[in-house]
């Protein structure tokens, strides 16, 4: 392409396919596809494009702008990206069903590697036992500098809206396991997400299939602020962290590192190690050192 072309710039907000929605920075919505068969671009990419119909409503995304961040996982066959350009993630677990550490810690982990922060949202808080019993085991976690926000989404709405005030500026990306609230979120949050996911379906001409991919909503008018919903919480591999980076990928066993007796050791069983001590000591919890081994194990682990 001649470099004479000046590129209209946009972002993308949602995909399906090789179709995606892009925005202008006036806010207009372009049915963008990409060229060639694959295509890596993301919901919250800024991407250049080129108009291809004479209306404006048609373009070609022709490159994808450096990003600050990609937050995905990655399985032993697959990559997922999520989304990019994110100011926060915001895994969500509620009092019932009861949540798993593993899937809660991968998720912070792999965050901490694309160098996102990330909060932790607690729904169902209504639920008071079982509020309790998961408040105990998200202590830990808050120890570790996670931010906990406790709400009870459907019975006390308006202070949950409050709670969330964290939410009012950039962009953040909310995963959780079903059943927790996420959709009750989102009709919280964003009054009008019926209105902006049928015109997203619309357009992108994809239907109910748009439910299964990631998207983005504006929490206010002057658009300074969004909510990213993605499915595909469940199976979360790690695969791109360095099986040498994944302790001081968390916080509560990065705190020891540099004090063990071995430099190269594996905080699984050598003399003078300072994470068991801390284990031990009860600074790290049984179920995060036994996390830590698992997937120790599974990044060791060859492909095959
Ligand atoms: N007790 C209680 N129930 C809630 C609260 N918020 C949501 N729920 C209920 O939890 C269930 C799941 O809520 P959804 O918002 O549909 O959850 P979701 O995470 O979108 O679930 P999927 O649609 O399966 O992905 C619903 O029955 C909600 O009514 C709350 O604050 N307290
Ligand atoms: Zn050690």
């Amino acid at each position: 392409m001649p470099q004479t072309i000046e590129l209209d710039i946009g972002r993308v907000i949602a995909g399906h396919g090789r179709h995606y929605i892009v925005e202008t920075p006036e806010g207009r919505e372009v049915q963008c596809s990409t060229r060639g068969k694959k295509s890596d671009c993301v919901v919250g990419d800024r991407v250049r494009w080129q108009v291809t119909d004479s209306r404006g409503h048609e373009g070609v995304i022709e490159a994808i702008e450096p990003r600050r961040n990609l937050f995905y996982r990655q399985d032993e066959w697959k990559t997922k990206s999520f989304a990019a350009n994110l100011d926060r993630l915001l895994v969500m677990v509620a009092a019932e069903p009861v949540f798993s550490e593993s899937q809660l810690t991968r998720a912070l982990i792999a965050a901490a590697h694309a160098g996102i922060p990330a909060h932790i949202l607690l729904n169902k808080t209504d639920l008071t036992e079982a509020a309790a019993a998961a408040r105990e085991r998200l202590a830990p976690y808050a120890a570790m500098g996670h931010p906990i926000i406790e709400v009870a989404l459907k019975t006390r709405p308006d202070e949950a809206r409050e709670r969330l005030a964290a939410l009012s500026s950039g962009a953040t990306l909310v995963l959780g396991p079903s059943g927790t609230g996420k959709s009750t979120l989102v009709n919280l949050l964003v009054p009008d997400a019926a209105a902006q996911v049928g015109e997203i379906s619309t357009a992108l001409n994809s239907g109910r299939h748009t439910t299964t991919h990631t998207r983005w909503y504006w929490l206010d008018r002057a658009h300074e602020a969004a909510l990213i919903d993605s499915p595909g919480f469940q199976e979360f591999g790690l695969r791109q962290v360095p099986v040498a980076d994944l302790a001081a990928l968390m916080p509560d066993f990065a705190r020891h590192l540099g004090e063990c007796r071995f430099a190269n050791c594996s905080h699984d069983h050598e003399p003078g190690c300072q994470v068991l001590a801390a284990l031990e000591r009860g600074e790290i919890t049984d179920i995060r050192h036994r996390i830590y081994l698992d997937l120790r194990e599974e990044l060791t682990r060859t492909r095959w």
